[in-house]
């Protein structure tokens, strides 16, 4: 206890699990705990301070399915193993307890298990810093998993979203950088599981020490120059992998840094309302992501997802990520060769990371030869095309070309050779290298082999000589090999002249075991020659691993051009299937659509077998060749909320790389977009509706540039009508006068759309709909000027409000439109008095007076059908 005691002491934030042979205990509070959540047996074992001590465990080998309960509850666990075997801990005294050692503390963002992992999905550790007194931040990310490490600047104001563009797992700040109001701010928009540190760990030193460590460098010059709190947000990462990792050597792959200015800013309430990744309710069903995902690999799919979730904002990178779908959309066959070749390929990035961190078993060395070899034969599918690769492509497959990458071939080879046909997860189970890899493996192996076949011999010997065919040789973990017979034989061998060669070990109720000195030997000698396989397997192993890891770049380049081949070809797939168009980027800063979709809204409209109406739409910041504002007006119900979404969906899409649904799309890229559209609460953070409203407002009032692409929904509708109305004026002026960016902006206040006339550079647009044969239809077309009304009463009808509370709300539209301003005396502050009902339709109704006209006892059951057909022709 004392042991446990001490390594707890340093573990206090963690379950711990304490290794005892093939199990992991925990103790104390730690077993209630566990109990509690994987709902196993609470039990005790002795006593500390006089009371028994909680107790409850887990079988070693199946302890990844715990660790993943556990984890996904929101637990830490440190895993302490045995750090030598009971026989070495044997030869410092008799007494001597097994030392044992923390090797690890698994964390959310810590974890490589692949049963843990979801695998479309990154899983990012990230660390944010400020420095110079709060005016500098970076943000520092890795993704355990894959190796993948990023060093990010970004402004104090943008932390959290750019943090909301990450696939974080678990979020480190410091205890000081958490007091700061800004990170306040980003940490409650965030909803992810932030790990507190010491401050010490996030300073200048610390960042710098620990890069130089991680990557054995004396100078950090080759990665160019830091900010200072790059390099602290470096210091607060390194240092907690480090202490997950129990001081093993951080394996991440060189830091990719991105500038401030890289990607296109999506804070987390627009990227929530646009449901990029993540659908309002949760999950992924129903996101733009989900919709437009058609990669075939892990990889392919964490790439993609990324693309996604963070657009760029350079030209460059966009035009050289469309060329590489333009040539898989006019390639159709090569596309489905490439993507027939992907289905088959294992995660590389996954696999490689493994092995380097020593987690890894045979079955990733297999991934790894397959990959490879995948790759290989998708870059000769290519390089043998007669038209020019695109840059993107091209660079593709020189990554995964084996004539210029001699030493993955190689290595393909030998995994190939070296690996059995059916692989063990743990490289412990032993029997996954081949035979005629290694001929000291090969000689254990068949000594061993040899062995059980002299043992057969030595069986049939040994019935031969005592005339005893029943005598059997068998195996068990107590006695090892023996010689059992049934009992009653027992006494024979006991006797001359057997007893010489037999030694009495057990007598059971109806058997009797011996043992010979010819069998002790053989079966010595069976135990070495599997103790010596054994050890040779494990050594290949690792001799394999140290193969991997001497091309690890090289299979980091190979991954990431399988993922990038991927997401090019999945892209093509889905643009052919989808009529998606790839847009022309523009100096401009307008955004001209023609006939353009929305994605989700027209899958989810497919899979009910109806129709999509694609609009235009033209906007331009500067005003000279469209309006900049558009206020967009139409019944409830009609799509207004749809056609502004679509704009803004299209500018991710567009920068990110991909084609959009549309005719055309000419745009000019975009430094942010906002979105406030519908109101929700937020209730766990204490906020109404109302203020949630305002706050997204405000932020995006605040933030916008000429640059920016903004859609706002309904401002002020959570208010009184005047202040609402007065809300969403000056929101328009602000937006079309000081951000002077391109806007749409939806609304139910008829009187802002006469401010079009007023505001030189803003228009009205208008989803249309029409009444027919007193029903409400909607054409979901976008035309130009203000909607005629809002038919707001009619939707009340269509959505099932009773025909009495439709009649009264037609009967106070009616009041308030003759008399506007009867709304001061309407609903909260006094009652309009409930107009008599002149006229009934219901009443009048010719059905009606049929019925009246009845009476069932008289009827027959022929006349009662007759009447039904009646009643039912004159609805
Ligand atoms: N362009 C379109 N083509 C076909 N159907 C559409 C289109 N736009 C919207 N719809 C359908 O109309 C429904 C309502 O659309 P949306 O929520 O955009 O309306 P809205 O005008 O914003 O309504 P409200 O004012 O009540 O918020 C959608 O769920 C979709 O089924």
């Amino acid at each position: 206890m004392a042991q446990y005691l001490e390594i707890k002491a340093r573990h206090q934030d963690a379950l711990l699990f304490f290794r005892m042979g093939d199990f992991y205990e925990l103790f104390f509070e730690d077993a209630v705990r566990a109990a509690e959540i994987l709902d196993i047996t609470l039990t005790a074992r002795g006593e500390h301070d006089g009371k028994p001590i909680p107790m409850a465990g887990v079988p070693y080998h199946a302890a990844e399915a715990y660790l993943a309960r556990l984890i996904k509850s929101g637990e830490r666990v440190a895993v302490c193993e045995q750090t030598e075997s009971p026989a070495e801990a044997k030869k410092r005294g008799s007494k001597s307890i097994v030392n044992r050692d923390v090797v690890r503390v698994v964390t959310p963002g810590t974890i490589t298990e692949d049963t843990i992992l979801s695998s479309r999905q990154g899983q990012v550790l990230a660390a944010i810093a400020l420095a110079a007194g709060g005016t500098e931040a970076a943000i520092a990310a890795c993704d355990v998993s894959t190796g993948a490490f990023e060093i990010m600047e970004v402004s104090p104001e943008t932390i959290g979203e750019k943090a909301a563009s990450l696939p974080i797992s678990e979020l480190l700040v410091t205890e000081d950088d958490e007091a700061r109001p800004l990170v306040r701010q980003a940490l409650a928009s965030l909803r992810m599981p932030v790990t507190r540190r010491p401050s010490r760990a996030a300073s200048v030193g610390s960042g710098e020490s620990a890069l130089k460590a991680a990557y054995r460098l004396a100078a950090l010059d080759g990665f160019g120059s830091f900010t200072k709190a790059e390099l602290c947000a470096c210091g607060l990462l390194l240092d907690y992998l480090s202490l997950t990792q129990a001081g093993a050597d951080i394996r991440l792959d060189p830091p990719n840094r991105r500038g401030q200015s890289a990607s296109l800013s999506i804070d987390p309430a627009t990227r929530a309302s646009l449901e990029i990744d993540t659908a309002m309710q949760g999950g992924r069903k129903g996101t733009l992501l989900a919709t437009v995902d058609r990669t075939l690999t892990a990889p392919g799919a964490r790439l993609f997802a990324d693309r996604l979730s963070r657009p760029e904002c350079g030209r460059e990178t966009i035009e050289a990520r469309y060329d590489a779908v333009s040539f898989f959309l006019q390639e159709s066959d090569i596309r489905s060769d490439v993507r027939a070749c992907l289905k088959a390929t294992p995660d590389l990035e996954r696999a490689r990371t493994r092995i380097r961190l020593e987690r890894g078993g045979p079955r990733d060395l297999k991934s790894i030869a397959v990959a490879i070899r995948e790759g290989a034969s998708l870059a000769s599918m290519l390089a043998s095309l007669q038209t020019g690769l695109p840059a993107l492509v091209a660079s593709a497959v020189s990554a995964l070309d084996p004539a210029s990458h001699a030493d993955l071939t190689h290595l393909a080879d030998d995994l190939e050779n070296a690996l059995a046909e059916n692989l063990p997860t743990l490289a412990r189970d032993g029997g996954f290298i081949a035979d005629g890899w290694d001929a000291a493996l090969d000689e254990s192996r068949s000594l061993r082999r040899d062995s059980r076949k002299i043992i057969a011999e030595l069986q049939a010997r040994y019935c031969d000589e005592t005339g005893i065919s029943a005598l059997k040789i068998k195996f068990n973990n107590v006695l090892g090999y023996f010689i059992d017979v049934p009992a009653r034989h027992g006494d024979a061998l006991m006797k001359p002249p057997h007893a010489e060669t037999f030694i009495h070990r057990q007598t059971l109720a109806s058997n009797m075991r011996f043992s010979t000195a010819d069998l002790s030997d053989l079966a010595g000698r069976i135990s070495r020659a599997e103790e010596a396989a054994q050890t040779r397997e494990i050594e290949l192993f690792r001799e394999l691993c140290l193969r991997v890891e001497s091309v690890t770049e090289a299979i980091s380049e190979a991954a990431h051009a399988l993922a990038e081949i991927d997401v090019a070809a999945a892209a093509a797939g889905w643009a052919d299937a989808h009529d998606a168009v790839r847009p022309v980027l523009a100096d401009e800063p307008v955004f001209e659509a023609e006939a353009l979709r929305h994605p989700v809204v027209e899958a989810a409209l497919k899979a009910e077998g109806e129709g999509f109406t694609a609009n235009d739409l033209n906007m331009d910041a500067s005003g000279a060749l469209a309006p900049r504002l558009a206020l967009v007006t139409g019944p409830n119900m009609a799509g207004k909320s749809t056609y502004l979404r679509q704009a803004c969906l299209a500018v991710i899409l567009a920068q990110a790389g991909l084609f959009v649904p549309a005719k055309s799309l000419r745009l000019g890229i975009a430094d942010r977009i906002f979105s406030r559209v519908g109101a929700s609460d937020d209730l766990s953070r204490g906020r109404s509706t109302f203020m949630v409203e305002m706050v997204e407002t405000a932020a995006i009032l605040n933030q916008a540039t000429d640059r920016s692409f903004v859609i706002l929904d309904e401002v002020g509708r959570g208010t009184s009508t005047y202040d609402g109305l007065a809300i969403a004026w000056s929101a328009v002026e602000h937006l079309h006068n000081t951000n002077k960016c391109r806007a749409l902006f939806a609304t139910h206040y008829h009187e802002l759309t006469g401010l079009a006339e007023e505001l030189p550079h803003a228009a009205n647009l208008s989803l249309r709909a029409k009444e027919w044969k007193d029903e409400l239809v909607f054409l979901h077309d976008v035309a130009s000027g203000p909607a005629d009304r809002s038919y707001g009463v009619q939707v009340a009808r269509l959505a099932g409000l009773p025909a009495r509370a439709v009649r009264r709300a037609e009967q106070v539209l009616k009041k308030l439109e003759t008399k506007p301003d009867a709304v001061e005396s309407l609903p909260l502050f006094a009652s309009v008095a409930e107009e008599p009902e002149t006229f009934s339709p219901a009443e009048d109704h010719p059905a009606l007076r049929l019925l009246d006209a009845v009476s069932p006892d008289d009827l027959t059951p022929r006349e009662a059908l007759d009447l039904l057909y009646r009643l039912k022709s004159e609805r």
